[in-house]
């Protein structure tokens, strides 16, 4: 599926630098609109950061939020579109239940969510002083991601291997160039804005669930119950600054014993595997055109916790800067 660079016979217009959800969506997006496009990632699929997000519709970690909740709309609606006639993404309709210790206010993006509605306190999970019930989706990023790539690739594009070592050697390959690199933004650009929060999560088989569960508040760690079609992933953490990718096996047991006291059917579930991601922060999503010598980038990175929320968002508004600026 992944091909070395080879010589054209048409060169790209653009070149998109990334094969995570950034990248591959903004390159779909720009196919769509008729570009001839060349993906170049170091990586991909079990080598992105995508591939480890939980990975379901929700706004974490992600600024200003001003531009989140426009860009998250956009992607809810798309998620929707392919929840109803594209089967084979692999994108699940899900119930989800956020809780919290106190009282909250809701959040700027879940105003105009079709069905999002707070709880009674009778319905809440002992020791919990609020929540809110809403329709999120779940990506299946071992489907959705492969499906992505071959969107791609049945559009014309064409998918690469290879690291850049700065941006000017991608404006000399092509004079439109979209960074969609993530935390190697830091290095590519160079960006040293951009850093690592260490998220690991524990994936387990799922024992029947269906609903989506989210505490973020309760003061022991971010906990958040995922169920997909053959598993749930269980979270999690977030260590700022921590870079090291190996799972902490003592970290293990505290994830499914938070996620066990919402869901108690967890208790015991069999682990299937235990993965770590490193989420690109960066005070705000960076999206905007840069012109350089000889050619422009567009940068779409920075999406820390909510690449997958944010990520037909942010690439319609990428390829929106690519195709009118
Ligand atoms: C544990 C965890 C759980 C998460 N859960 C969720 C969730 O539930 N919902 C959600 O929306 N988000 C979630 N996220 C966040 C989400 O995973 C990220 O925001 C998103 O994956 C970022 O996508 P990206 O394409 O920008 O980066 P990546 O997926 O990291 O892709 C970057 C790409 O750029 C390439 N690259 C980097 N440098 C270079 C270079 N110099 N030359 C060429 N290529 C380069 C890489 O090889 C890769 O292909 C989670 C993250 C973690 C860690």
């Amino acid at each position: 599926m992944v091909a070395r660079p080879s010589a054209q016979s048409t060169p790209a217009e653009v070149l998109v630098l990334g094969g995570g959800v950034a990248g591959l969506t903004t390159a779909l997006c720009l196919l769509r609109a008729g570009k001839r496009v060349r993906v170049a990632a170091r990586a991909y699929l079990a080598g992105t950061t995508s591939a480890v997000a939980a990975a379901f519709w929700y706004p974490y970690r992600a600024y200003p939020e001003a531009m989140v909740a426009p860009w998250a709309r956009v992607s809810y609606a798309r998620f929707a579109e392919l929840t109803r006639a594209t089967p084979e993404a692999g994108v699940l309709r899900r119930e989800t239940v956020e809780v919290f210790p106190q009282p909250a206010s809701p959040p700027a993006w879940a105003l105009d969510l079709p069905d999002f509605e707070t709880l009674p306190a009778a319905a809440l999970p002992p020791g919990y002083g609020a929540g809110y019930r809403f329709t999120t989706f779940v990506i299946e990023t071992t489907i959705y991601l492969p499906w992505l790539m071959r969107q791609v690739e049945a559009a014309g594009g064409e998918l690469t291997t290879r690291a850049y070592a700065n941006l000017d050697e991608a404006v000399a390959d092509c004079p439109d160039v979209v960074d969609c690199t993530g935390l190697g933004a830091r290095e590519l650009v160079p960006d040293p804005s951009v850093y690592a929060v260490r998220g690991q999560v524990v994936r387990v088989k799922n024992p029947g669930l269906s609903r989506v569960w989210i505490d973020e508040h309760s003061g022991d760690g971010i906990t958040y119950i995922v169920p997909r079609s053959g598993d749930v992933v269980l979270g999690g953490t977030a260590d700022e600054h921590e870079e090291d990718t190996t799972p902490d096996p003592g970290r293990t047991p505290a994830i499914v014993e938070r996620c066990a006291r919402l869901e108690p059917a967890l208790r015991g579930a069999e682990v299937v595997s235990v993965v770590v991601g490193l989420r690109p922060v960066r005070p705000t999503v960076r999206l905007e055109a840069e012109a350089r010598p000889g050619g422009r980038i567009v940068h779409n990175y920075g999406h820390g916790g909510a690449g997958v929320t944010l990520s037909w968002g942010c690439a319609e508004a990428a390829a929106q800067l690519i195709l009118h600026t």
